[in-house]
């Protein structure tokens, strides 16, 4: 059994639940949805942890969209319950005004600026009052949208929609903060905007859930990862933990073609790096002592952390 596999079934219910001791900012639980004869989510089991940042991952079609659909309520779960900020069933929509949200097809009027928008949007926050300008250009501001704030939306770029879809989800403080694919269409400098505004979010303690495609902005800003594949949970937990227990393991030895060779018998997956083996998906000793039954001489044994996209690979490739 390799470590993911011990972690994604040791672990029972999802993510995220090592994060923190405080209630999650969410639970899914048994979470069903089916479109006809196609089911998009098939009984997920997730917490969101309070404060944390959740990276929601999966291929293309494997349930992210339509799990962050119920969990904001725009669409109601096949099965399942969900509950947000500890509130549920009926009492879900109570939870919404402390929930900023960034999903596809933001509902913003063509003819009107970007700024008009949002002042719209800002009318209809039940926790602000009064002069609304001044949060309005504050979010505006923080996403980069200034100059082009009094330009109509009809005429915005993908990126700008995107930030000022953004700007709409924070223009209150939010306790949690879900963002779907934020980057989608962003140059790089709106990427790193977005990185920034979910660095600003966590220091301010928001629970942050990003649906993303960019598995290196997962790891640089995410806490936590839940990752989907055909509507299930593949494995979800704390980050660090997860990359650490599933690196490579590095072999030092007196001779890295023999010890390969020695290894590669025994049908272990290895390869020769930096004069070092490198052995996936294994527990040390066995790789100890395959290479001292054939007379290698083992020098050093350690785990390389892995990345986010070896193992997000590794989850998928698994699963096809
Ligand atoms: N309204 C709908 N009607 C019918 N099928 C749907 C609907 N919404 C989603 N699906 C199907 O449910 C499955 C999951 O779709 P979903 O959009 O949740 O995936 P995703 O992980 O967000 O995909 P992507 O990464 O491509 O955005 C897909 O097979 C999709 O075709």
């Amino acid at each position: 059994m390799s470590v993911a596999e011990e972690i994604r079934t040791s672990g029972g219910r999802g993510a995220a639940s090592s994060g923190t001791d405080s209630e999650p900012a969410a639970r899914l639980r048994d979470l069903r949805k089916t479109y006809g004869s196609v089911t998009a989510v098939d009984g997920v089991d997730l917490d969101l942890p309070a404060g944390a940042v959740v990276g929601l991952l999966g291929p293309n079609g494997s349930g992210k969209t339509t799990l962050i659909r119920m969990l904001l309520g725009l669409t109601s779960p096949t099965a399942g319950r969900v509950e947000l900020l500890g509130r549920d069933g009926t009492e879900l929509e109570k939870a919404l005004p402390d929930v900023g949200a960034l999903v596809e097809g933001p509902g913003f009027h063509p003819f009107l600026s970007g700024r008009d928008n949002l002042l719209r949007a800002a009318a209809c926050e039940p926790r602000l009052e009064g002069d609304l300008r001044a949060p309005v250009d504050a979010a505006l501001e923080r996403v980069g949208l200034t100059e082009a704030a009094r330009r109509r939306y009809r005429g915005y770029s993908l990126g700008m929609k995107q930030r000022l879809g953004l700007a709409a989800a924070l223009l209150v403080p939010r306790r949690l903060v879900v963002l779907d694919e934020p980057t989608n269409g962003l140059d790089p400098a709106g990427t790193r905007d977005v990185r920034r505004v979910i660095a600003e979010l966590h220091e301010a303690g928001t629970t942050v859930l990003l649906s993303s495609h960019l598995l290196a902005e997962v790891e640089a800003v995410c806490t936590h990862v839940a990752v989907l594949a055909r509507g299930s949970l593949l494995i979800s937990g704390e980050l660090s933990r997860l990359l650490a227990s599933d690196g490579e393991l590095a072999v030092t030895v007196d001779d890295p073609a023999r010890g390969l060779a020695a290894l590669r018998a025994e049908g272990f997956r290895a390869y020769l790096r930096d004069d070092a083996l490198a052995v996936t998906e294994v527990d040390p000793p066995a790789v100890v002592a395959a290479l001292v039954h054939a007379g290698i001489g083992v020098w050093e044994v350690s785990r390389r952390r892995a990345h986010l996209e070896e193992l997000f690979a590794r989850l998928t490739e698994e699963d096809a």
